[in-house]
């Protein structure tokens, strides 16, 4: 059966990083979390003093750029891929707060966003792939099969990463999530480089009165109709 390539993109979180790895453990499929990416860069810059007193030294991280290495490896305990950064598990080090708070900033740069594209583009090569991000539909990979586009309101979308934080065992504060998400959306949205769109072909899914196992049976339900018309 030939395979495809689904890109889903959309708000911050929205969920798209949850559907995006149900689908892919189920038909087999590689799964690339692009926001990662993003966020393992933003954190060699915080722990290299790129990014210090909300600035961004661009030329020091224009010349170490060539010797960020980003991959994924499978964790076993989870089942699902952590992001590795030259080598080292960075997983829940690129989830704090901290991070979240400087990474849409790193990402409006262009030779940061060429860097990772091209990265990310190799990983999809062979098709068989499910990438979730921002720009995967618009940029990434244009010529994808099946685009979605996720959105819920902004309230909701902090509720979610607030009860999941909570659910870990650590200290969140609502407000702070919530003007995270809404900052993160408008930076997102207004930068130069390949802005948070909705493709033209991709399908809209708000999934703000949606549960995870009626927009994980939607998804499905979309990948089983573009395959049978791509077989
Ligand atoms: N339909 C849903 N209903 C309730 N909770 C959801 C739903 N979809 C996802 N979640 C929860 O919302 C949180 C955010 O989901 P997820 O990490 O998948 O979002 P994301 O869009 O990938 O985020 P980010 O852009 O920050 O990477 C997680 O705790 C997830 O379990
Ligand atoms: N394709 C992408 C993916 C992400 N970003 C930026 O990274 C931030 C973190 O991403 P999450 O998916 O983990 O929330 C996000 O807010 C974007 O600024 C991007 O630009 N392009």
């Amino acid at each position: 059966m030939k395979k495809i390539t689904i890109a889903i993109d959309g708000f911050s979180s929205c969920g798209k990083s949850t559907m995006a790895k149900d689908l892919a453990r189920e038909i087999g499929y590689i799964y690339i979390d692009s926001g990662a990416m993003y966020r393992a860069v933003t954190l060699y810059s915080i722990e290299n003093g790129i990014f210090q007193n909300d600035r961004i030294d661009t030329e020091k991280l224009k010349n170490l750029i060539k010797d960020i290495h980003i991959s994924f490896r499978l964790n076993p305990e989870t089942g699902r891929p952590d992001t590795y950064l030259n080598g080292v598990n960075v997983e829940n080090k690129i989830r704090t707060m901290e991070v979240s708070s400087c990474v849409s900033p790193i990402a409006t740069l262009d030779f940061v966003r060429e860097a990772m594209v091209t990265q990310q583009q190799e990983m999809g090569k062979a098709k068989g792939i499910v990438m979730d991000g921002r720009d995967i539909g618009t940029t990434v990979f244009p010529d994808a099969e099946l685009k979605i586009f996720v959105t819920a309101t902004p309230e909701i979308r902090a509720q979610r990463r607030y009860d999941e934080l909570k659910a870990k065992g650590e200290e969140a504060s609502f407000d702070e999530i919530l003007e995270n998400v809404k900052q993160r959306d408008y930076i997102d949205q207004n930068r130069e480089v390949s802005p948070l769109r909705k493709a033209s072909d991709a399908l809209l899914l708000d999934n703000s009165d949606l549960t995870i196992s009626q927009q994980k049976e939607w998804l499905a339900e979309q990948f089983e109709r573009v395959i049978k018309e791509k077989n």
